[in-house]
């Protein structure tokens, strides 16, 4: 793992998107497409801002969640919803999106439809992570129901998850997923999130801290 740290938040997120950027072109120059995955929650709206301008070939570009909550796209709480809004607009509008929400119930009724359009753009060039206070990453959140499942070798791509850090049932690209990335970043802001990732680095299982699972060959992004 490497830490890259900032001066302040508005240049990592520009020097973020700006590496994200180049990491594709890289990848659509050594092949037809390229997949990225991005996380949701409050922190990578900023990063989605600078990339959506950036002249790339995005109609090569398959971009998807890390994970999903399992509400309407019309909820507030909603990843796939920011992903429109910040993502793809302005030059990204012309990326392709592999949806990790399908409308049911429960991510169960769908998991084969997503299972297998995330099937079918793996393997991811670039994966933009986020983290939670709880060491959780993308869905895998510590204490989730089927959370040793998701970080097994033989995890399949994609796994629900129920957990008592998350407000509604969830949908995950499982640990393997996330590590067959060509390059991994994780960005995180503030002393909470630095000294979760402290803990999750002296944690002696990734179970109790999952974001573990995912640190080898990470670049991790700081700033207060
Ligand atoms: O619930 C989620 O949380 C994490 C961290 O979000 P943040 O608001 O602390 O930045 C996020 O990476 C994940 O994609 C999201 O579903």
């Amino acid at each position: 793992m490497k830490l890259v740290e900032y001066a302040d938040r508005d240049m990592m997120m520009l020097d973020l998107a700006d590496k994200i950027a180049s990491e594709l072109a890289m990848a659509l120059d050594h092949g037809d497409r390229a997949a990225l995955a991005v996380p949701g929650g409050s922190s990578p709206g900023p990063v989605f801002d600078a990339l959506s301008g950036v002249d790339l070939d995005w109609e090569r570009v398959d971009v998807m969640l890390t994970d999903e909550r399992w509400v309407a796209e019309d909820h507030p709480r909603s990843n796939t919803a920011l992903l429109k809004s910040r993502l793809l607009v302005d030059k990204a509008a012309a990326a392709r999106l592999i949806p990790l929400y399908g409308g049911s119930a429960a991510p169960e009724d769908c998991l084969n439809t997503l299972t297998k359009d995330v099937e079918d753009a793996l393997p991811l060039a670039v994966v933009l992570l986020g983290m939670g206070e709880d060491m959780h990453t993308a869905s895998l959140f510590p204490g989730a129901y089927r959370l040793s499942d998701a970080l097994s070798a033989k995890a399949p791509v994609l796994l629900p998850m129920r957990a008592p850090g998350a407000d509604e049932p969830r949908i995950t690209l499982t640990a393997p997923v996330l590590n067959g990335a060509m390059s991994k970043h994780l960005l995180i802001m503030g002393e909470g999130k630095r000294a979760a990732l402290a803990a999750a680095l002296d944690a002696a299982d990734a179970l109790d801290a999952p974001v573990k699972a995912v640190l080898a060959d990470m670049t991790v992004h700081w700033a207060a």
